[in-house]
C-alpha cells in the first residue's frame, strides 16, 4: 500500500485582503499568501478583457511554486475600450467617476490557477455596472470619503459606492476582486474543492 499523498496546497498570489475574504467564503484558507509584484502597465492599445487575463496569468506565474497551486486575480474597470486606472489621487478619482456617472461600464475580473506542473487555467467574469448620474454634491461626498484610494475605476462597490449604483448585471464578488462562481469552478476542476 502506498502512503496517501499530501493534499496540494493553495497559494494565494494577492496582497488584497478582499481576495482572501472572498476565498474564505468558499471555505478555503490558503496555505500561504504570496503577493505577486508585477508590472501592471497596460500595453499600447491593449483592450481591457485580454489585459485582465494577462495580469491574472502573470501574477500566478510570478508567485509560482513547485509544491502548490497558485491562485491569482485581476480586476479591471473599463469604459468602452479604455482601461481605467487604480486611482491614487483625488483628481484621477474625480475624472474616473465623472466618466462613469450616468452610464454603463464593464468590470472584467480574471482569475488564473497555476498547477505545480506549470499548467495554467483561467476564467473571466464580466459584469456590467451603471452608476446614477452623480450630482456635484454626490461626487464631492464620495471623494471626501476616500474609499476610491487604490481602487480600479475610482470606486469600491463594497462600500458607499453601492448606494450610487443603479444597476448591476454579472458578479458582485467579481467587481470586488474575486468572482466566486468562476473561482469555485476553477478550484473544482483542479480537485481543490468538491466539484
Ligand atoms: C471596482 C472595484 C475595484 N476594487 C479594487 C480591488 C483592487 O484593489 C483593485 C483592482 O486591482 P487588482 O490589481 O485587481 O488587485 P490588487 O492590486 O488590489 O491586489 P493583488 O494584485 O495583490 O491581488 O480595485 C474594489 O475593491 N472594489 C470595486 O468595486
Amino acid at each position: 500500500m502506498t502512503a496517501p499523498s499530501p493534499a496540494p496546497q493553495l497559494i494565494l498570489a494577492s496582497a488584497s485582503p478582499r481576495r482572501r475574504d472572498l476565498l474564505a467564503r468558499l471555505g478555503i484558507e490558503p496555505a500561504r499568501i504570496a503577493p505577486a509584484d508585477i508590472d501592471e502597465t497596460p500595453g499600447e492599445g491593449e483592450l481591457p478583457r485580454p489585459y485582465a487575463i494577462r495580469m491574472a496569468r502573470e501574477k500566478a506565474v510570478a508567485a509560482a511554486s513547485p509544491d502548490g497551486y497558485v491562485l491569482a486575480g485581476d480586476t479591471v474597470v473599463a469604459a468602452g475600450r479604455r482601461i481605467l486606472p487604480k486611482t491614487e489621487d483625488e483628481e484621477s478619482a474625480r475624472r474616473c467617476l465623472s466618466l462613469l456617472s450616468g452610464r454603463r461600464h464593464r468590470v472584467f475580473s480574471a482569475i488564473a490557477l497555476r498547477a505545480p506542473d506549470g499548467t495554467i487555467r483561467e476564467k473571466l467574469s464580466e459584469t456590467a455596472v451603471r452608476f446614477k448620474r452623480l450630482s456635484a454634491a454626490e461626487l464631492d461626498a464620495y471623494i471626501a470619503g476616500g474609499e476610491w484610494h487604490g481602487k480600479a475605476g475610482g470606486y469600491a462597490i463594497q462600500g458607499a459606492a453601492e448606494g450610487l449604483i443603479a444597476w448591476i448585471q454579472g458578479s458582485h464578488s467579481g467587481v470586488v476582486g474575486l468572482p466566486l462562481y468562476e473561482t469555485r469552478t476553477l478550484l473544482a476542476s483542479a480537485n481543490l474543492i468538491a466539484g
